[in-house]
C-alpha cells in the first residue's frame, strides 16, 4: 500500500473514522490491508487496480460484506465500534456509480425516504436541499425522466439529509461523462465539507482524488 499524501493518526478522536489494522481476504489470499484515521470533513481516497477489494472494504465498513471474505481489524466510529454491525445499525450512508432511485416515488418521496429532518418544514427542507445542488422544482418529477447527472444530484441531497455519521463513495462519477463529472465532483465534495462527517472514496480516477483533498492510499 502506498500513501501518497495527508496524514493519518492513532488516537480516538470525536467524530473520527478509524479503520485499525484491517485486512480483507477471499479464498485465504490477502487483498488488502489498511490503518487509517478520517477525520470529520476528511476525505481518504483509495485507488488501485481492478479486484484488488476497494469496494468490499467499503462494503465491510457498511456491514453488508459477502460471507465469501475474511475480514480481520476494527472499524470504529465516533468512538464507537461499528465492526460486523448489519448495514442499518452503522449509521454510514453510500454513494454508487448506479444512484438507484426507487421508481415508485417521486423525486421529492426519493429524498425523503430515510431523511432525519422531523416532520415539521420537511417538504420545504427537501426542496431547499433539491435547490442546493440545481433542481429546484424538480421534487414532482418520475426519477425516470431524469438524466444521469440529475439523478447523481438526488442520491446526494437524499443521502446528505439522511445524516449519516460517515459517508462512502463508491466510484459515484464513473458513469457521468467528463463535463457531467467535473460539475458533480464540485458538488459532491462541497457537500461532504458541510457535513463535516468522515468520508471514504473509492476511485480509478486521479481527478476524483485530486479534487477530494484528503489523504490517498494506493492498493497494490
Ligand atoms: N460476492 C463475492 N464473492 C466472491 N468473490 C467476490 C465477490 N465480490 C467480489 N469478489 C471478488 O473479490 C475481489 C475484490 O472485488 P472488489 O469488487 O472489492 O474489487 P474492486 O477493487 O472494488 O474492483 P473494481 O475497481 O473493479 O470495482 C475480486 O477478485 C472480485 O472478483
Amino acid at each position: 500500500m502506498e500513501r501518497t499524501s495527508g496524514h493519518a493518526g492513532p488516537l480516538a478522536e470525536a467524530g473520527c473514522l478509524q479503520l485499525q489494522d484491517v485486512a480483507l481476504e477471499l479464498h485465504g489470499h490477502r487483498l488488502l490491508h489498511l490503518n487509517e484515521t478520517i477525520s470529520p470533513g476528511g476525505v481518504l481516497t483509495v485507488m488501485g487496480p481492478s479486484g484488488s477489494g476497494k469496494s468490499t472494504l467499503l462494503a465491510w465498513i457498511a456491514g453488508f460484506m459477502s460471507p465469501s471474505f475474511h475480514a480481520t481489524g476494527r472499524a470504529i466510529l465516533d468512538g464507537e465500534d461499528i465492526t460486523g454491525r448489519p448495514a442499518e445499525k452503522t449509521g454510514v450512508g453510500l454513494l454508487f456509480q448506479d444512484p438507484l432511485l426507487f421508481p415508485h416515488l417521486s423525486v421529492a418521496g426519493n429524498v425523503r425516504f430515510g431523511a432525519r429532518v422531523g416532520k415539521d418544514g420537511v417538504a420545504e427542507r427537501v426542496e431547499n436541499a433539491l435547490a442546493s445542488v440545481g433542481l429546484a422544482g424538480f421534487g414532482h418529477r418520475d426519477p425516470e425522466t431524469l438524466s444521469g447527472g440529475q439523478r447523481a444530484r438526488v442520491a446526494l441531497v437524499r443521502l446528505i439529509l439522511s445524516r449519516p455519521r460517515a459517508i462512502l463513495l463508491d466510484e459515484p462519477f464513473s458513469k457521468l461523462d467528463a463535463p457531467l463529472r467535473r460539475e458533480l465532483r464540485a458538488v459532491v465534495f462541497e457537500h461532504l465539507r458541510q457535513q463535516n462527517v468522515p468520508a471514504v472514496l473509492v476511485t480509478h480516477d486521479q481527478e476524483d482524488a485530486d479534487a477530494a483533498g484528503g489523504l490517498i492510499v494506493t492498493i497494490d
